[in-house]
């Protein structure tokens, strides 16, 4: 599930909870859409926090369910973008892990704050499949298409120092990051709501800059994945 709190100082903080490793099952997904639609409504509500419980942000898409499910009627991509084109700021807390969709979560947020010892990764092309929820989109736009060709095929987890440099976080800090994440977010939310709103136009222009999303559900970008990581595929083995 998700946990939405109402904080003091005009802010919302959302919690994903499914022990052992916050992953994003669909009951969390609806949890976490229905969360920022109360902090979206909320006219109180000026940022938003996003964390994990139990000192974990998020280790990626519950792979439990894979089993289960071939398909979802709620997909996180959406939730991505939603948090995307909100006017309000929405800060991730990164503590232990951002993986996979959790790494998505976060890359659809304002801003990224993370603990030292965190560490961030797209393991998904050890699974078989890529980054389906805007991982492959938004990485590169962050960071670079060689730097995010090499996180996403090599599916190797950095740490938050790295993921600085590469300006994936913004923040690194040593004590605990859902406090800083609250305090920088009660800070920006001080600004008035008509320069948030300029800031995040801005923000959405430069972005589309770069050229519409294509690869979102390219079939050929999914297919070439498959030949990459699916055995007996790949090299004709
Ligand atoms: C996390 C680890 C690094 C931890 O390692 P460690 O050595 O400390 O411990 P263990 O390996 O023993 O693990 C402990 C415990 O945790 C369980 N676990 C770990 N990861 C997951 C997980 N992702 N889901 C469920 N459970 C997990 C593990 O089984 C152990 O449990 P136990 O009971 O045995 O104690 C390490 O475990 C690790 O590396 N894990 C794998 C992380 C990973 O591969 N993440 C990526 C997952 S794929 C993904 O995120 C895809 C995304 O791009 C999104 C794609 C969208 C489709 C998703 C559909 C899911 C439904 C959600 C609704 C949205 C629908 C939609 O958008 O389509």
């Amino acid at each position: 599930m998700a946990e939405f709190t109402r904080l003091q100082n005009c802010l919302a903080l959302i919690r994903l909870r499914n022990p052992p490793v916050n992953a994003i099952s669909t009951t969390v997904a609806r949890g976490i859409k229905e969360s920022l639609q109360k902090a979206i409504t909320d006219d109180t509500v000026k940022a938003i926090v996003i964390c994990g419980a139990d000192g974990i942000f998020c280790a990626g898409a519950d792979i439990r369910e894979f089993k289960v499910h071939k398909t979802f009627d709620i997909q996180l991509g959406d939730i991505v973008d939603e948090i995307q084109r909100n006017k309000k700021p929405v800060v991730a807390a990164i503590q232990k892990l951002a993986l996979g969709g959790g790494l998505e979560l976060a890359l659809g947020c304002h801003y990224r704050i993370a603990h030292a010892e965190a560490q961030v990764g797209f393991p998904e092309v050890t699974l078989g499949i890529l980054p389906g929820a805007r991982g492959t989109q938004l990485l590169p736009r962050l960071v670079g298409v060689p730097a995010a060709l090499d996180l996403i095929i090599s599916g190797r987890h950095i740490s938050a120092n790295e993921a600085l440099k590469l300006g994936i976080i913004d923040k690194i800090v040593n004590s605990d990051p859902i406090e800083e994440s609250i305090k920088f977010a009660q800070r920006i939310s001080g600004q008035s709501s008509q320069e948030l709103q300029m800031t995040s136009d801005m923000v959405a222009d430069k972005s589309s800059a770069l050229g519409p999303p294509k690869g979102y559900t390219s079939k050929a970008t999914i297919e070439f994945f498959f030949y990459l990581t699916v055995p007996g595929l790949c090299c004709g083995m």
